[in-house]
C-alpha cells in the first residue's frame, strides 16, 4: 500500500475490518516488520489523538518513530513555485519533502485545509506533493479533505459496538465557535457509503458535503427525522463545503444552537451510541450529561485509533 487517504485504498473493508480485529487481540505480533524501519510524522496542525495512537502503533510494530511539528523548530516553509523567497519563508517545500524522505520509510502527514481556497484544499495540493516528491509510501493523519484513520476507526468502533447487523448510523452537523476543515465528516461519509450500514446525514441547508464524499447517503435537513430510531450518532462540526454556493466555502453560515446534542436529542434514537473524533467543544456539540452517558462511545472510540494506525503501517511495511 502506497498511499493511505480513502477507504478503498484497504481493498476489501471485511478483510480490513477483521485485520484490525486480530491486531487488536496480538497488538505486539509483527515486530520483525518494522525492524531498522523509520516512520517520519510532520504535523502542520496540532493533534492530541493521532499524535499518540500513531507513534504507539508504530512502537506496536517495532518501528523507530520522527516527529516532526513543522511550524515549531523547523524552517518555515514555502509551498508555492514561481515566487521570490525574500519574505520569511527560509526553505521550499520542493527540497524540505526529499530531504525528510530520505530519513524515512513511510511518511504520516497532517496538513488541515486553508479554508480560503476551496479548489487548493480539495485538490490537495500541500499532501500529494509528499506524494510525488518523498519517495515513500504516505499516510494522511487528515490532510485538507480526508482523515481515515480516524474513519477507519470510528467504523471498527462500530462493528464491536453495534447490536444489529445492519445499524442506523446518523453523521450530524452541530454548531461551533470556528470555521472547522470537512475531512472528517468527508471521511466518515466515505467510509459509512462503504459499509454495511444505514447511513443518513443531517445538517442545515448550505452544508452538503462534497458528492465524491456524500455519495449515495440519505439527506436529512430535519435533525429531528434523522434521529428516529438511529443506532449511532456521530456529531461533527464542519464549515461550508462550498458545494451549493461556492463563494461560503470555509464559512461558518449557522450557528444555530438547536443542532447540539443533547439528552432530547438522544431520546429520538433507539437507545443509540454518541460519538465524535475528539476534541470536542462541550456545550456547542454535545451536552456534558450525552458525552459523560454510558451510551457515549468516545474513549473507546479514540482508542481504536491505533489500532486503525497499525493495521495501515502494518500493510505499507509489508509493501516496503
Ligand atoms: C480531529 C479533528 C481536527 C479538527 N478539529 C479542530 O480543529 C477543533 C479545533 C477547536 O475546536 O478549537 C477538525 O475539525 O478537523
Ligand atoms: N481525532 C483526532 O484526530 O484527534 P487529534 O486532532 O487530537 O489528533
Amino acid at each position: 500500500m502506497k498511499t493511505f487517504f480513502n477507504v478503498e485504498d484497504l481493498g476489501n473493508l471485511n478483510d480490513a475490518l477483521a485485520e484490525a480485529k486480530e491486531i487488536k487481540n496480538n497488538r505486539f505480533g509483527y515486530q520483525e516488520l518494522g525492524k531498522n524501519k523509520t516512520l517520519l510524522m510532520i504535523f502542520f496542525n496540532n493533534s492530541l489523538r493521532t499524535r499518540l495512537s500513531t507513534q504507539k502503533a508504530a512502537m506496536n510494530l517495532g518501528v523507530n518513530v520522527i516527529v516532526l511539528d513543522v511550524n515549531a523548530g523547523a524552517w518555515k516553509l514555502e509551498t508555492e513555485r514561481g515566487v521570490i523567497m525574500d519574505g520569511d519563508k527560509s526553505e521550499h517545500l520542493l527540497e524540505a519533502i526529499p530531504v525528510m524522505g530520505s530519513y524515512c520509510d513511510i511518511i504520516g502527514i497532517r496538513s488541515f485545509a486553508g479554508l480560503s481556497d476551496r479548489d487548493y484544499d480539495y485538490a490537495e495540493t500541500i499532501v500529494n506533493q509528499f506524494v510525488k516528491y518523498s519517495g515513500r509510501p504516505v499516510f494522511a493523519m487528515e490532510t485538507s479533505t480526508v482523515h481515515p484513520l480516524q474513519a477507519f476507526a470510528d467504523l471498527f468502533t462500530i462493528e464491536e459496538y453495534k447490536q444489529t447487523t445492519r445499524p442506523k448510523v446518523v453523521l450530524s452537523w452541530a454548531p461551533h465557535c470556528k470555521s472547522l476543515p470537512q475531512a472528517v465528516p468527508n471521511s466518515f461519509a466515505q467510509w459509512m457509503n462503504a459499509a454495511d450500514v444505514d447511513f443518513v446525514i443531517t445538517h442545515p441547508e448550505g452544508y452538503e458535503l462534497d458528492p465524491k464524499f456524500a455519495g449515495n447517503a440519505k439527506i436529512e435537513y430535519n435533525q429531528k427525522k434523522a434521529f428516529d430510531n438511529a443506532d449511532f450518532i456521530y456529531a461533527k462540526n464542519w464549515s461550508c463545503p462550498g458545494v451549493t454556493n461556492p463563494a461560503d466555502y470555509g464559512k461558518i453560515i449557522n450557528s444555530d444552537p438547536s443542532w447540539t446534542v443533547d439528552t432530547e436529542h438522544m431520546s429520538w434514537t433507539n437507545n443509540g451510541y454518541f460519538m465524535h473524533c475528539l476534541p470536542v467543544r462541550r456545550g456547542l456539540i454535545v451536552t456534558d450529561d450525552v458525552i459523560e452517558s454510558d451510551h457515549s462511545l468516545v474513549i473507546p472510540e479514540a482508542a481504536n485509533r491505533e489500532i486503525s494506525a497499525e493495521v495501515v503501517i502494518k500493510r505499507m511495511l509489508e509493501s516496503l
